[in-house]
């Protein structure tokens, strides 16, 4: 465990967006040093010279680190997450899986509900400097929270897909091999400590050190915030996963393998007034020179719709995207073709690439106008309404005719186990 004193750290970096402290292009003026590299990894050389105002983000809780993993997550100043997409086909897919739910012409009932539990997409995006190298534009699911507290738990009873290799199947297994029997892992998390005004934080070990035994005590951690159990935020979650479940008991068309739930309430004790903080750096217009230059690499892609499928323009195939996207992934982990590549199913037509047209998101103002407008028509009577609870991470979604019976299997243990925080 690690606890950090960083309760105003959220604000300085938000503050600093807001105010445009950080200068475009200009060295220096990040520091990402509190993310130190790990054993085996190298450091994303010079973010601070290309990333456009975009910042690493301050509150991930798991997953790929920028400036510690060669891809990461990144905050654009006008409040966005901005997802590197990781070497083909994982970001690729993950970036198919946005598109397909997004399109705008998408008519599936399937899919307009999924759009409940999974955050916004805003299309492509790519820095004026290296605009091969792409990004998905997704919300800030945290944005709304002064202090968020994050968990991020992965569901399923497989974290591999059914198409990973032998090596990837065992590298999986052994990081938890209770997996299978519990159907989910706590990937990481942050508390808010109201009495010492600080964040707790715990990352992927502490999820993998819990068992059986320990794992409702472990999972309950998440809503101990120093003064008491948050038992409204326990209860008003399980609703929340209730929806996801709902959705996944009733399609039959979707298969999500290391996918995670990212779980939020509000650790502030202040109530009252709008819950989106002045601080929060969403509602800031960048300068018009960093506008033109930011709208013009935004990557526009469009599409058609052609017997309910929606087709791409690359090619009309995964290959373009491939090829699109390896340009922007010389630096690929593991090499551009890993096993999963090879061993990746075919194309079948199902997953085809479109992104928003740029036009209406120009350098995020539509974006801002966009998230503001569903943030009005949030703020009515919500029993649930200081937590979210929504899917992310798709590198591994594929299509299919059944029903995800491990997602499901994890949603419902993951269910009992919250219940029985609540009834403690
Ligand atoms: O590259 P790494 O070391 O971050 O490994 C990722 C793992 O992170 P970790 O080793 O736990 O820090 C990561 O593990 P976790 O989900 O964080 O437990 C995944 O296994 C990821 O694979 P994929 O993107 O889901 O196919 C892994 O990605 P790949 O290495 O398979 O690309
Ligand atoms: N839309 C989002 N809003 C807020 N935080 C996010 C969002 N997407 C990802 N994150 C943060 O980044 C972390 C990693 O995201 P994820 O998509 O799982 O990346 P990876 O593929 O590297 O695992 C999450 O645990 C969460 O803390
Ligand atoms: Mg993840």
């Amino acid at each position: 465990m690690s606890t950090v004193k960083m309760s105003t750290q959220h604000e300085i970096m938000d503050s600093s967006l807001a105010l445009g402290k950080l200068e475009i292009n200009s060295p220096g003026t990040l520091d990402i040093s509190h993310s130190g590299p790990k054993k085996g990894k190298t450091v994303h050389d010079g973010p601070q010279t290309h990333l456009n105002g975009c910042v690493p983000l301050s509150h991930q809780v798991a997953g790929h680190k920028y400036g510690v993993d060669k891809v990461g997550i990144l905050q654009h100043p006008d409040g966005t997450v901005l997802k590197q997409l990781q070497p083909p086909p994982r970001g690729p897919r993950e970036m198919q899986f946005y598109s397909q739910v997004y399109a705008e012409d998408c008519s599936d009932p399937v899919l307009l509900e999924l759009q409940r539990y999974v955050p916004k997409y805003f299309g492509a995006w790519s820095s004026p400097d290296i605009p091969a190298e792409l990004y998905l534009k997704l919300e800030d699911v945290t944005r709304m929270f002064r202090k968020p507290c994050i968990m991020d738990v992965k569901i399923g009873q497989r974290s591999y897909d059914p198409f990973a290799s032998q090596e990837k199947r065992e590298q999986q297994i052994k990081k938890y091999p209770l997996m299978e029997e519990m159907g989910f892992l706590v990937l990481g998390m942050r508390i808010y400590k109201v009495n010492s005004d600080s964040y707790e934080t715990h990352d992927q070990h502490y999820g993998r050190g819990l068992v059986k035994e320990t794992i409702k005590d472990g999972l309950s951690k998440f809503f101990y915030n120093g003064n008491g159990l948050r038992k409204d935020a326990v209860s008003a979650g399980i609703q929340k996963v209730e929806k996801i479940l709902q959705w996944f008991e009733g399609q039959r068309q979707l298969h999500f393998y290391a996918s995670s739930l990212l779980f939020v309430y509000e650790g502030s004790p202040l109530e009252g007034g709008p819950k989106m903080a002045a601080s929060r750096p969403l509602g800031e217009t960048p300068t018009p020179k960093a506008r033109v230059a930011e709208f013009n690499n935004n990557i526009h892609v469009t599409g058609h719709v052609e017997n309910g499928l929606v087709l791409g323009p690359l090619g009309q195939s995964l290959s373009g995207v491939y090829a699109l996207h390896r340009r922007g992934c010389g630096r690929g982990r593991r090499g551009d073709a890993p096993d999963d590549v090879r061993n990746a199913p075919p194309d079948n037509g199902l997953w085809k690439f479109i992104t928003r047209n740029p036009l209406e998101q120009p350098n995020g103002n539509a974006v801002q106008a966009q998230l503001e407008e569903e943030d009005e028509g949030r703020r009515g009577p919500d029993p649930g309404g200081d937590v979210e609870v929504r899917m992310i991470d798709f590198a591994h979604v594929f299509p299919s005719q059944t029903q995800d019976e491990g997602y499901i299997y994890g949603l419902k243990n993951l269910l009992s186990v919250l219940q029985k925080i609540l009834s403690e």
